[in-house]
């Protein structure tokens, strides 16, 4: 089998024309501008082009983008006075603080001290227990973007055997409460999981979200799965670098049914989902009806 390769960019730039539309929409109808506000600490230079990247794409979709640089010395006090400054601002209806921040303030404390409602990146330990319980909740933008791209793959997921490599709080645990909410099978796998090899082997869909350069060998890959691969390692390739996976995706796309690439696989929904989320948390805020096909 040759896989089908999942575009992920031009999913990408459809969920922003969905959002753009949305946007439009709240600005004629209700004479509402959503405002999303992404706050950077410090200059580590991966962040600096996210969160560039996050401004422009904001901008681009209609909505109103407020930036907030801030040193690598900032103190949690200056830091959680900020939050709580965005947090009491009617003008923005999304927060989101840019990770990793510098190792002396307490991303946890930072995180936690963002309204619930305006947290579009679904990282409040309030929005945790909500998609933990399966309550409506913001959710994580690279999971559902995840999920987005599952969805349209598959249609329905019910019943499917999913594997979740990896349980970070950002990827791997939300990834794997999406999926239970989507009736999946779903077992979490990560460094310690015995004979991962065969885990891998019997799920209809996989989700490699571990941050090792193509840990999953083709080999692994049950003939017709879908492999989500979350992935984003930089290695040495001649004199440059370049981008790989979690999944070895050469082998791995003789043998999926499809399959998503690095880059322009997943790493492009992340921001697009931030913009969803962020019509979502305006639409919410607003007791107005939520954006179709945009949420979980
Ligand atoms: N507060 C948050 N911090 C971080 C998050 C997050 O969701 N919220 N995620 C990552 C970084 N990230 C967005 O912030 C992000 C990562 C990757 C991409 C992307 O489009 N990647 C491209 C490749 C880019 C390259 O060439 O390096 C791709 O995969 O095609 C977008 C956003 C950590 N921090």
């Amino acid at each position: 089998m040759s896989a089908q390769i999942i575009d992920g960019k031009a999913f990408a730039a459809e969920v922003r024309a969905k959002v753009a539309g949305h946007v439009d929409r709240l600005k004629e109808e209700q004479g509402i501008t959503p405002g999303l506000a992404v706050v950077l600490v410090g200059e580590d230079p991966a962040s600096e082009v996210y969160v560039r990247s996050k401004g422009r794409m904001t901008v681009e979709v209609g909505m109103a983008s407020f930036e907030h640089r801030l040193t690598a010395d900032t103190s949690e006090e200056e830091l959680l006075t900020l939050v709580e400054k965005l947090n009491a601002d009617p003008k923005v209806h999304g927060i989101l603080v840019q990770l990793p921040l510098p190792p002396h303030l307490d991303s946890n404390l930072v995180i936690n001290s963002i309204d619930p409602a305006k947290d579009v990146d679904g990282f409040h330990i309030s929005n945790v227990g909500l998609l933990g319980t399966g309550q409506k909740s913001m959710v994580p933008c690279t999971p559902l973007g995840c999920l987005m791209m599952l969805r349209e793959q598959l249609g329905s997921l019910s019943g499917l055997d999913a594997v979740v490599i990896g349980r970070s709080n950002i990827v791997g645990k939300p990834m794997a409460n999406l999926l239970l909410g989507e009736s999946c099978t779903v077992t979490i796998a990560h460094s310690r999981t015995k004979d991962l090899a065969e885990v891998v082997r019997r799920a209809d869909i996989v989700v490699a979200a571990v941050g090792r350069p193509e840990m999953v060998p083709g080999d692994w890959i049950k003939e017709g799965a879908t492999v989500i691969d979350v992935g984003i390692n930089r290695i040495p390739s001649g004199e440059k670098t370049r981008l790989v996976g979690d999944v070895a995706f050469e082998s791995a796309a003789a043998r999926a049914g499809a399959i998503t690439p690095v880059p322009g696989g997943v790493g492009p929904m992340t921001i697009a989902c931030l913009l969803a989320n962020t019509v979502t948390a305006c639409c919410r805020a607003n007791g107005l009806a939520e954006p179709e096909g945009l949420t979980a």
